[in-house]
C-alpha cells in the first residue's frame, strides 16, 4: 500500500483518487477550496466536479499541502496546465526527499511551449524527484469512476517508474500500459484537445459524420508531424494517447474541449463558452502554444492555425472551413513523392 498525495480535486483528480483507493491505496485529494473539501470528507460527493459520484469513504480530503504531502510515496498532480507551476512551487517546501511525481495534465504551456513533464523538471529540484511520470489515454473521469473498463499509458523516461505507476493503478476496470515515448505520450494527450474543440466546432456548424472523420484523420496526421519533429516515436500516435484520447475526445458528449467547440460554431463568443462550462478546457491555451512551437518549428498544421485564429483573432469558424477545403492539392501520404502532382 502507498500513500499517493492526489493535487487537483477537480474531476480527473477525484476519479483518479478513487481508482486508487479501490487498490488500497491510502489516498490524501488536496484542494484549494474549502467546501469542495468538505462536500469530499462529509458528503462523499465532489458535486461542483463530478455529481452523483460516491466518493470512498477511505479518500481523505485536504486543503493543506503538507498534510498530503508527508510521507507521500508519489505525488500525482491533476491541475489544469496553467496552474502547474504556481502548485509546484508551493509544494517544493513540503517535500524532503526524492519522490515520484505523476502527472495525468494535459496541456502545452503557451510561450515556453514545455510539456507539463518539462514543467515538473524546471520547477522540482534533482535532489526532490525520483521520476517523472505522465498518465495519459482515453479516459473520461465520468466514465473511470463508475469504473467503466478504460485504458491509459504510463509513460517516463524512467522505465521503473512507469511500471511503478502501471501496478499503483492496474485494476480490473482501469487496464495500464507502459511507453517509454514521453514525448509523444504528452503531445498526443495534449494536441488532441485542439482537434476535439474543431470536432466539436464542426458539429456546432451542423455538418456530420464527414467533417468529423476527416477533421479527426488529418488532425492526427498534423499532430504526429509535429510530435516526430519533436522527437516522438511516430507509432505512440496510433495508441492510447494518440489516436486513442483523439476518438474518445473527439466524440463524447463527456469531453469539455468537444462542447466548447459545439457552442463556438453555433455562434457563442469564447467568453461566454468559458463561462458557461465552468471547468477547465486545456484545448484553448494549448492551441496557442502548438501555432507558436509550430511556426517556430516550420511544421505545418493547418488545422491548428485556423483554430487559432477562430479562438484569438475572430476567425469565423465558416471561414475556418472554407480556407481548410480551399488549401491547395496535396498528398496524403507525406513520404509519397509522385512527380506529376509534385511540379
Ligand atoms: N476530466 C477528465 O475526464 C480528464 C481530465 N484530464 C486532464 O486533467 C487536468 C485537470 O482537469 P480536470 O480535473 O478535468 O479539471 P476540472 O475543471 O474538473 O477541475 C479543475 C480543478 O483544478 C483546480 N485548480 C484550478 N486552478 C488551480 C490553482 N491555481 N491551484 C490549485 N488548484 C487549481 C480547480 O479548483 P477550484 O475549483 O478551486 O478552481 C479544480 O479542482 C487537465 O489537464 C485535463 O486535461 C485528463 C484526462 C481526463
Ligand atoms: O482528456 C480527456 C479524456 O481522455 C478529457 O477531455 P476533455 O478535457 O475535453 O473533457
Amino acid at each position: 500500500m502507498a500513500k499517493v498525495a492526489v493535487l487537483g480535486s477537480g474531476s480527473w483528480g477525484t476519479a483518479l483518487s478513487i481508482v486508487l483507493a479501490d487498490n488500497d491505496h491510502k489516498v490524501y485529494l488536496w484542494g484549494r477550496s474549502e467546501e469542495q473539501i468538505k462536500d469530499i470528507n462529509e458528503n462523499h460527493e465532489n458535486k461542483r466536479y463530478l455529481p452523483n459520484v460516491n466518493i470512498p469513504e477511505s479518500i481523505v480530503g485536504s486543503t493543506s499541502l503538507k498534510e498530503s504531502l508527508v510521507d507521500a510515496d508519489a505525488i500525482l498532480l491533476v491541475v489544469p496546465t496553467k496552474a502547474m507551476r504556481s502548485v509546484l512551487k508551493d509544494i517544493i517546501g513540503n517535500i524532503s526527499s526524492p519522490t515520484i511525481f505523476i502527472h495525468a495534465s494535459k496541456g502545452i504551456e503557451p510561450e515556453t511551449h514545455y510539456r507539463v513533464s518539462e514543467i515538473i523538471e524546471e520547477e522540482v529540484p534533482h535532489n526532490l524527484r525520483a521520476a517523472v511520470v505522465a498518465l495519459s489515454g482515453p479516459s473520461h473521469a465520468e466514465e473511470v469512476s463508475m469504473r467503466q473498463p478504460t485504458t491509459v499509458t504510463s509513460s517516463s523516461l524512467n522505465t521503473e517508474a512507469a511500471t511503478y505507476v502501471q501496478d499503483l493503478f492496474m485494476n480490473q476496470h482501469f487496464r495500464v500500459y507502459t511507453n517509454p515515448d514521453l514525448i509523444g505520450v504528452e503531445i498526443g494527450g495534449s494536441l488532441k484537445n485542439i482537434i476535439a474543440i474543431g470536432a466539436g466546432m464542426t458539429n456546432g456548424l451542423g455538418f456530420g459524420d464527414n467533417a468529423k472523420a476527416a477533421l479527426m484523420t488529418r488532425g492526427l496526421a498534423e499532430i504526429a508531424r509535429l510530435g516526430v519533429k519533436l522527437g516522438a516515436n511516430p507509432l505512440t500516435f496510433a495508441g492510447l494517447s494518440g489516436l486513442g484520447d483523439l476518438i474518445v475526445t473527439c466524440t463524447s458528449v463527456h469531453s469539455r474541449n468537444w462542447r466548447a467547440g459545439n457552442m463556438l460554431g453555433k455562434g457563442k463568443a469564447l467568453e461566454e463558452v468559458l463561462e458557461e462550462m465552468g471547468m477547465v478546457v486545456e484545448g484553448i491555451r494549448t492551441t496557442k502554444a502548438a501555432y507558436q512551437l509550430a511556426k517556430q518549428m516550420g511544421v505545418d498544421m493547418p488545422i491548428t492555425k485556423v483554430l487559432y485564429d477562430v479562438l484569438f483573432h475572430n476567425k469565423t469558424p465558416e471561414d475556418a472551413v472554407s480556407e481548410l477545403m480551399g488549401r491547395v492539392k496535396k498528398h496524403e501520404v507525406e513520404y509519397l513523392k509522385i512527380d506529376k502532382l509534385d511540379t
